[in-house]
């Protein structure tokens, strides 16, 4: 074929030329709205030297001004002359021949950074066929992260560690440490660890940069027809974020990924078997990461229409070892805020236009689209449905004293905006408006979810129009019934007046507080904090009645009896030990806790 193609340039330049696409813009799919979680982009890359000496022509076009592109291949009929089959693929967002790295990695890349340093897992995956630019594209991106990390505009202090492994077949290697065999495994939390490899703290950008050089020369490349330096491995540089000011929040991370290179058909002429099982090792699990992508664009797109899908979307992560390692960005059961990009990376080169049209269809079916749904109707008990003026106005009122500066916390968001934060993010803007505690900006996000997932749960009740469609007047309705059934579940006084009244006052049985323990119930002190929950007053408890150190509690004077109030198992999450009691005493009361009782998950959580 490629003699055919030789043989015809003319020809073939000819018919391009004189192809019109049916509609001259973009495609229809090219103005289809898809998850803003999830972009997927496309790389042509320049005709290198020794396709263009060769006399191969180009066989992708850009269409002027859009995200869609024409492919032409040449068909040799059994008789007559040569003739053009077009074929046109759409992404998120086209990048030229002329499109530097640095210019993809503003308009694309560079937003994953400042998501992940606040705590969410932002992902950059480069796909492409063999040589068609995707370890270039990584190392040059890697770059520009590190510049982005050490040029002090990302706000606030962390501690940044990394590694690169790389994944071959089954296989895993730590590319940090003289490519050491290592494990991915889940551990008894269902979290994936990258067992025995090795991260490595780092402060300053030439040591990020060497880390990416030392993995770049260990990993495995054998060379293929189209490039000396194939990579034929999947190579994951993981950075991750520890914010020091929250101990106890979920690190951020980001992913920046180098697939290894799919087949260029006729680089299988070459092939001996071991070539062949690995190509075929290759493919399946580049198919089993489209599944995966996909599925998480559904159950993202069912999320963002206020839809709980009945049958969630199948994401099949545990299918390949790669995607299991990015099991948190997959699994549709995880709480973490994900934002991911795809470059597709595309060979110009009419000689390996089936690789490219390949390449386009896999990127093209990354994208789900958006369901068209009616824009919801504001409801004050829906924050889905808020702007980001009227979601100012909830956080003014409902977030405690003292009330967190709503222009801080919600610059710009709207009400799904600000739910798709990551939890870290979220407290660490809180901490922005002075005397806030770590405390109240986490029991205030509990606050905003909890009832965004009460107006979910509610529009979905059978028999319940959508809250869109109710009058104001039954939504209030609504919202006052949800709020007396919320204090039956609350550690709140349910006394309208009791907040004019100090809590040392109204010390009652329910009430938690935040303790300040003497010396002999300092071990019950979890990160510096003590909480518990009043049960009755020491005299009341009865001459046998003994604390959680098995000592007697009559002979420790004035003070209640209490429950302790510790941390449990789910972030933020707290268990009252009922048997678990200590005396506590009115001057080791520092202040009123509020706690709620979450069916759901059967644990209590702050709130304000
Ligand atoms: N945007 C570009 N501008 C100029 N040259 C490029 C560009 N992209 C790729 N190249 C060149 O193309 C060749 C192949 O690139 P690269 O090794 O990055 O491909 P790859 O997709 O990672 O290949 P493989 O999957 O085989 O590892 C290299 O010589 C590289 O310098």
């Amino acid at each position: 074929m490629e003699q055919y193609i030789l043989n015809n340039v003319g020809r073939y330049k000819k018919l391009v030329s004189e192809f019109r696409p049916t509609t001259s813009g973009p495609k229809e799919s090219d103005n289809t709205e898809t998850s803003p979680e999830i972009v997927v982009s496309a790389r042509v890359r320049p005709m290198l030297d020794d396709e263009l000496a060769q006399g191969f022509p180009v066989g992708v076009y850009i269409r002027d001004g859009t995200s869609t592109a024409d492919l032409h291949e040449i068909q040799q009929p059994v008789r007559g002359p040569a003739r053009i089959r077009s074929f046109d693929y759409s992404v998120d967002r086209m990048y030229g021949p002329d499109a530097t790295t640095g210019h993809i990695y503003k308009d694309l890349v560079h937003p994953l950074v400042p998501w992940a340093w606040g705590g969410g897992v932002g992902t950059m995956f480069a796909y492409g066929q063999t040589a068609s630019g995707k370890t270039l594209t990584v190392s040059g991106l890697q770059r520009h992260v590190a510049e982005t990390l050490m040029d002090g505009s990302l706000e606030g202090e962390r501690k940044i560690s990394m590694s690169i492994i790389e994944l071959a077949g089954q296989t895993a290697y730590d590319l940090l440490n003289d490519r050491k065999q290592i494990s991915i495994l889940e551990d008894s939390f269902g979290v994936t660890q990258m067992a025995g490899a090795l991260e490595h703290h780092v402060t300053d950008k030439d040591t990020l940069l060497a880390y990416i050089d030392a993995a770049a020369a260990l990993r495995s490349t054998t060379p293929t027809l189209r490039n000396d330096n194939s990579s034929r491995s999947h190579a994951i540089c993981r950075i991750r974020f520890e914010n020091p000011q929250l101990p106890n929040a979920k690190d951020g991370l980001l992913y920046l990924i180098d697939l290894a290179g799919s087949e260029a058909a006729r680089d299988k002429v070459a092939h001996d078997t071991n070539r062949m099982k690995e190509a075929r090792e290759i493919n399946s699990s580049l198919s089993v990461l489209k599944d995966c992508i996909r599925g998480r664009a559904l159950a993202d797109a069912d999320s963002f229409a206020g839809r709980t899908s009945k049958k969630p979307a199948y994401v099949p992560f545990r299918q390949s070892t790669l995607t299991k390692t990015l099991k948190h960005v997959f699994d549709p059961a995880s709480t973490r805020s994900c934002k991911t990009v795809v470059v597709a990376c595309v060979n110009p080169c009419l000689a390996d236009l089936g690789a490219s049209k390949n390449t386009m269809r896999y990127a093209e079916m990354l994208r789900v689209p958006m369901p068209k749904a009616q824009p919801l109707e504001y409801s004050p008990a829906m924050p889905a449905t808020w702007n980001n003026n009227q979601l100012r106005n909830w956080i003014q009122r409902n977030s405690g004293t003292p009330p967190i500066n709503p222009p801080l916390l919600a610059p710009s968001e709207n009400g799904p905006q600000l739910l798709r934060l990551p939890v870290p993010e979220f407290v660490t803007r809180c901490l922005k408006t002075a005397d806030v505690s770590v405390e109240q900006a986490r029991a205030f996000h509990t606050k905003f979810w909890k009832l965004h997932i009460d107006s979910q749960r509610n529009a979905a009740k059978p028999g319940s129009s959508s809250a869109a469609g109710k009058s104001a007047d039954t939504t209030t309705a609504a919202a006052t019934a949800l709020s007396r059934l919320e204090l039956l579940d609350s550690s709140v006084d349910p006394e309208p007046d009791a907040f004019d009244i100090p809590f040392v006052e109204r010390i009652r049985p329910g009430m938690v507080v935040r303790w300040n323990p003497p010396v002999e119930y300092q071990s019950f002190k979890v990160e510096e904090k003590a909480y518990a929950m009043v049960m009755c007053p020491v005299q009341a408890a009865g001459e046998r009645a003994r604390d959680a150190r098995g000592e007697l509690v009559s002979g420790k004077g004035d003070g209640y009896l209490c429950a302790l109030v510790m941390p449990s198992l789910l972030p933020g999450s707290f268990a009252v030990g009922l048997w678990r009691q200590v005396v506590v005493k009115v001057e080791e009361m520092e202040a009123e806790v509020f706690m709620e009782w979450d069916e759901a998950t059967r644990y209590y959580y702050m709130t304000v």
